[in-house]
């Protein structure tokens, strides 16, 4: 599917098309970009599209005191927050969405992508109790075929999680359509949606491998 198709048959697919979220990706797909810089800007981006994918918690009002009179004023209410990092790369992104809930729960799922078989392949999982109760953020900034991002959230679901949004940088049409095959109950929340998959499996035009440039190995 192309992506017009794509955003028409998902209306839960968000692309997050404001200027600072634009000028900072593209800043990101920039190879003279550093290590520093590029941590920096994923970091930035997880609080900016962390922010939208966040608009539809609740609120309640409470009672507060100003220095001049008592209030009623919305506050957060409902289902704690859970944010789940897809490592390495979706790390950086975590500690932006984190700077709007500081005292969210943090899950880590630990995959690496088969370079023969593209499939993940899982080395770590750690996650809070009680997720059936919690909002769950999974982040990583890289939708490629997608199997990483929906085998990480076969296994939030198999912990019993029912509230599911995803976060990425940057997808491509192949991964986004697997992804729905497969979750169609978990809306996207994604900063480009880039043109093509390569032989590699790699985004085009992307940024090349997020870790390795988030991380400084290769
Ligand atoms: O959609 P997919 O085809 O599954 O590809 C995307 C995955 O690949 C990257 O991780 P990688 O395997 O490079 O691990 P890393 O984060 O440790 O670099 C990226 O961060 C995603 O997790
Ligand atoms: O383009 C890609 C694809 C998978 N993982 C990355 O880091 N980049
Ligand atoms: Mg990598």
């Amino acid at each position: 599917m192309t992506r017009d198709e794509l955003l028409n048959a998902y209306p839960d697919i968000f692309v997050i098309d404001h200027p600072f979220v634009k000028h900072k990706l593209t800043s990101l797909r920039d190879k003279n970009t550093n290590t520093r810089e590029f941590r920096m800007l994923v970091e930035e981006l997880g609080t900016l599209i962390g922010y939208e994918a966040t608009r539809d918690l609740e609120t309640e009002d409470a009672t507060v005191e100003t220095p001049l009179e008592t209030t009623l004023s919305p506050m957060l209410k409902g289902k704690k927050l859970c944010i789940v990092t897809i490592m390495r790369a979706g790390n950086g992104l975590a500690e932006g969405v984190l700077k709007l809930s500081p005292s969210a729960r943090v899950g880590h799922v630990g995959m690496y992508r088969d370079p023969e078989t593209k499939q993940p392949v899982e080395y770590y999982l750690k996650m809070p109790h009680s997720v059936d109760e919690r909002t769950i953020i999974v982040v990583d900034p890289m939708l490629a075929t997608g199997n990483s991002a929906i085998a990480a959230i076969d296994k939030m679901k198999e912990m019993g999680a029912k509230d599911i949004r995803f976060i990425c940088l940057f997808a491509a049409p192949e991964g986004i359509e697997a992804f729905k095959k497969s979750h169609p109950d978990v809306p996207m929340y994604v900063g480009a949606i880039d043109r093509e998959l390569d032989e590699h499996a790699y985004i085009r035009p992307g940024v090349g491998d997020a870790g390795d440039r988030i991380y400084g190995t290769r």
